[in-house]
């Protein structure tokens, strides 16, 4: 018999549970083994004192790991204290399947040396993307090939918002609220709406694509709360759409990236990615460019890809450390920006921009002529970006965009 311990019951582990009810028959043939939850571990049982497996469950740390277990998902979240009992069960050969980001991110590197050691297994499929299976993609389908960069839509609460936003006629607290309900938010959302959620997944992506584990600040972190209304209609008179980006890519020397809001053109296959779904873009040489889409957050799609992991590693034989994949030679990083700014800060803003090399493309006054979006390249991407830190400029995406070279400088006395 397969014995099952569940670390909490919440969103993903109660779907995780049910998936597994539900569908025991079938999982029972296909491993030619029983299978049962033995035990579950919650916080406060009188919350959960409705429910008809009751009896599984204990807010006890002590009852709970006195079971023996084959598997154990672990859905509590944050980094303790689920990194003290992942690296219990890790050091006693069991198995441990996880959709907690944070931990993954903040403690892959100890965790997988762990599992490796003790010959067992760590999964996160369910901990980037919901129930996109792009985890084990690239652990299993992509060891040879070489990714360049990667880019995605990795939250599905932001993107929920973003979307209604952008349908109109709501505002953020209410489809904040709505997305909660639903079950996409983390338990605080600032994780969502600040982007730690997105740089924790953007992290894991970066050690299966380039290899190694990257440390935050080697990513550019901007908050989906420094969207103001305007900034959608000024993406509106470019034909732009806004989405909150994660992109990172190996420019010869090290992993860089950023998470910001940034502004899609038409043709970009993130573009139609809405509500709670999640896209996941990888480009290189030999792989051409490869999307997976579908939902990022909710109960179903990410307790799917919990029990998938689950068969995933029942099916290896052992585990194996990732292949490391690193591209010699850099990408480009020239990157275009729209501008966006109040003319009331005119002053500041010509100030600024004085000290910038850029290009400039196209200029858009609206609302009465008191908002300005300026489409510019900037052509060394870091330093430029720290020295207009002050003004709002997001990144836009295209598709086989072709850099130029002239430079020019942007005439604001004629705006
Ligand atoms: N929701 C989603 O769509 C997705 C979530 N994830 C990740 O999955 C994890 C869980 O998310 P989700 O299910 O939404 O969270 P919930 O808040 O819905 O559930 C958390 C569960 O864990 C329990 N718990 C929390 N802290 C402890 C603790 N110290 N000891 C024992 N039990 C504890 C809670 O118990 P109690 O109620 O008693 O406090 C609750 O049952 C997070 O890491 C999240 O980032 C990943 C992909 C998608
Ligand atoms: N809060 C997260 C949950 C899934 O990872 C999100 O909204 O994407």
């Amino acid at each position: 018999m397969i014995k099952i311990g569940l670390l909490g019951f919440g969103t993903v582990n109660s779907g995780v549970y049910e998936g597994i009810t539900d569908t025991i028959e079938f999982l029972e043939h296909h491993l030619q083994e029983s299978i049962c939850v033995v035990k579950i571990l919650i916080r406060n049982k009188k919350r959960y004192l409705s429910l008809e497996n009751s009896e599984l469950l204990t807010d006890s740390p002590d009852e709970f790991f006195k079971h023996e277990f084959d598997v154990v998902f672990e859905a509590i979240g944050g980094e303790q204290p689920a990194l003290d009992y992942i690296t219990f069960l890790l050091t006693k050969k069991v198995p441990v399947i996880t959709a907690n980001k944070e931990l993954v991110a903040k403690h892959g590197q100890l965790l997988e040396s762990l599992a490796i050691k003790n010959e067992t297994y760590l999964g996160f499929e369910a901990a980037v993307a919901g129930g996109i299976p792009i985890i084990n993609t690239l652990n299993s389908q992509l060891q040879w090939t070489s990714v360049e960069k990667v880019s995605g839509i990795l939250n599905g609460t932001t993107n929920y918002i973003m979307t209604k936003l952008q349908e109109g006629n709501r505002t953020f607290d209410s489809v904040l609220k709505e997305a909660q309900d639903l079950g996409f938010a983390e338990a605080d959302p600032t994780a969502d709406i600040e982007g730690f959620d997105v740089l924790y997944k953007l992290q894991i992506l970066c050690r299966l694509c380039f290899g190694n584990w990257p440390k935050p600040e080697q990513f550019q972190r901007r908050g989906m709360s420094q969207l103001k209304s305007w900034h959608f209609k000024a993406g509106e008179c470019f034909n732009l759409k806004l989405k909150y980006i994660a992109e990172a890519y190996y420019d010869g020397k090290e992993v860089k990236g950023s998470i910001s809001p940034s502004f899609i053109e038409e043709s970009h296959p993130l573009r139609s990615i809405d509500n709670e779904n999640n896209g996941v873009y990888l480009q290189g040489e030999w792989l051409g460019n490869f999307v997976a889409s579908g939902p990022g957050a909710g109960k179903k799609p990410t307790a799917t890809s919990m029990i998938e992991d689950f068969l995933h590693q029942l099916k290896r034989k052992s585990y194996h450390q990732q292949v490391a994949k690193r591209k010699e030679g850099s990408v480009a990083c020239d990157q275009e920006y729209l501008l966006l700014f109040d003319m009331k800060d005119e002053k500041e803003v010509y100030q600024s921009l004085k000290e910038v090399t850029y290009m400039t493309e196209e200029i858009v006054q609206f609302e009465n002529n008191s908002k300005v979006a300026i489409l510019i390249t900037l052509d060394s991407l870091a330093p430029s970006i720290t020295r207009i830190k002050q003004l709002e400029a997001f990144p836009v995406l295209r598709v086989n965009k072709k850099l130029q070279s002239t430079k020019g400088n942007i005439q604001m006395k004629a705006l």
